[in-house]
């Protein structure tokens, strides 16, 4: 690690851009280690990054969301033959419009501008289904028929294991930037077992509804895990909190071919705050030919996320370069079964 002082004031709080090329293809370490330390500055400061030649071909990104757009375009009761399980302890498959209330749970109704009707009142337009690992036998898949679209299977499952690879990829290009001496030492707890696939789709929804507040795409938040990989159409609309200042959000653009990712906040606790997790939303899109009519009603927008995780009995305890006499661990060592119960128990209240 470089130094554990805080990022210099002068670094930038846009979105760093990395070619990932060199890491990939890198002739030696002296090389890889300048991809590393992108990487890693990006993620101390900003705690995002995009991602370009990240080696994740985008046939297969394309034929992602192609199947999803199909599965979102079926019937609802044909999507319902996959329905999530009420509460969170088994998060897989299918939910509809409004079924996931980020607004009623980790976000901050002190962020709120006044007017802006209480979070709990906010219409959440989005529909998902999630996937995990075929082998997870805590949180089965649930699997629509496979007549009722087939190949959607064979699609998404390819796609979690070549997310698992660019992930690997990540978190050892992360371990070297950090200083760690042990480069496989984040490497080795994340076996992708425990990962977790989501595929997004916004439904349009008038502009007026998300200016007013009362309907949201996705609310602010950060998310849980040590990294998330995001695949984004370009509708736009993403934003991060400002990492300088609270409450101000900036856009997110969707650059070609880019991979975004993100720190979490399991990952930023276990580097000692070392590294940043990042609130971020959805919102309307930034450009005016994204919007139709008189009511200016929202394109579609699609995206593709990808949350990294460890094992879930890792104990998550300060990484050895993250801490020295000047800047002591700050926080107890936890295993990732125990932090995500804290999370889920804050964030939707059953504890699960
Ligand atoms: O759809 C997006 O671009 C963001 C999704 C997201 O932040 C999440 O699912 O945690
Ligand atoms: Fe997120």
């Amino acid at each position: 690690m470089g130094s554990i002082e805080e990022p210099p004031a002068t670094i930038s709080s846009t979105i760093p851009i990395v070619d990932f090329s060199k890491w990939i293809h890198g002739k030696n370490q002296a090389d890889r280690l300048v991809v590393a330390r992108q990487i890693t500055d990006a993620c101390r400061s900003v705690g995002f990054v995009y991602l370009t030649n990240h080696g994740l071909s985008q046939d297969r990104v394309d034929e992602t969301f192609t199947i999803s757009k199909q599965m979102f375009a079926l019937p609802l009761e044909d999507k319902m033959k996959a329905p999530h399980p009420p509460g969170s302890a088994h998060h897989r498959g299918y939910s509809a419009p409004g079924s996931e209330q980020v607004s009623k749970s980790n976000a901050d109704d002190a962020s709120r501008p006044a007017g802006t009707p209480p979070a709990a009142a906010v219409k959440e337009c989005k529909e998902s289904y999630e996937i995990g690992s075929e082998e997870d036998a805590e949180q089965p898949n649930i699997w629509l028929p496979e007549d009722t679209l087939p190949g959607f299977r064979q699609t998404t499952i390819a796609f979690y294991w070549a997310c698992h690879e660019l992930a690997t990829a990540v978190l050892h290009a992360l371990s070297l930037g950090i200083g760690l001496q042990e480069e496989a030492l984040l490497t080795q707890y994340h076996t992708g077992h425990h990962n977790q696939l989501r595929l997004l789709h916004y439904p349009p929804v008038p502009a007026a509804e998300v200016e007013s507040g009362s309907a949201a795409r996705m609310p602010p938040h950060a998310d849980f895990g040590s990294i998330t990989l995001l695949f984004q159409d370009d509708c736009g609309g993403l934003q991060i909190e400002d990492p300088r200042v609270p409450n101000k959000f900036l856009p997110a653009t969707p650059v070609p071919g880019a991979c975004v990712v993100n720190v979490g906040d399991l990952l930023m606790r276990w580097s000692n705050d070392y590294l940043k997790s990042t609130r971020h939303r959805v919102t309307l899109p930034p450009l005016a030919d994204r919007f139709q009519g008189e009511e200016r009603i929202t394109r579609d927008r699609y995206s593709l996320v990808y949350f990294v995780g460890p094992l879930l009995d890792t104990v998550i305890e300060c990484l050895p370069a993250c801490a020295d006499a000047a800047h002591p661990a700050k926080y107890e060592p936890v295993t990732r079964r125990e932090f995500s119960k804290m999370k889920f128990a804050a964030a939707y209240g059953d504890g699960k």
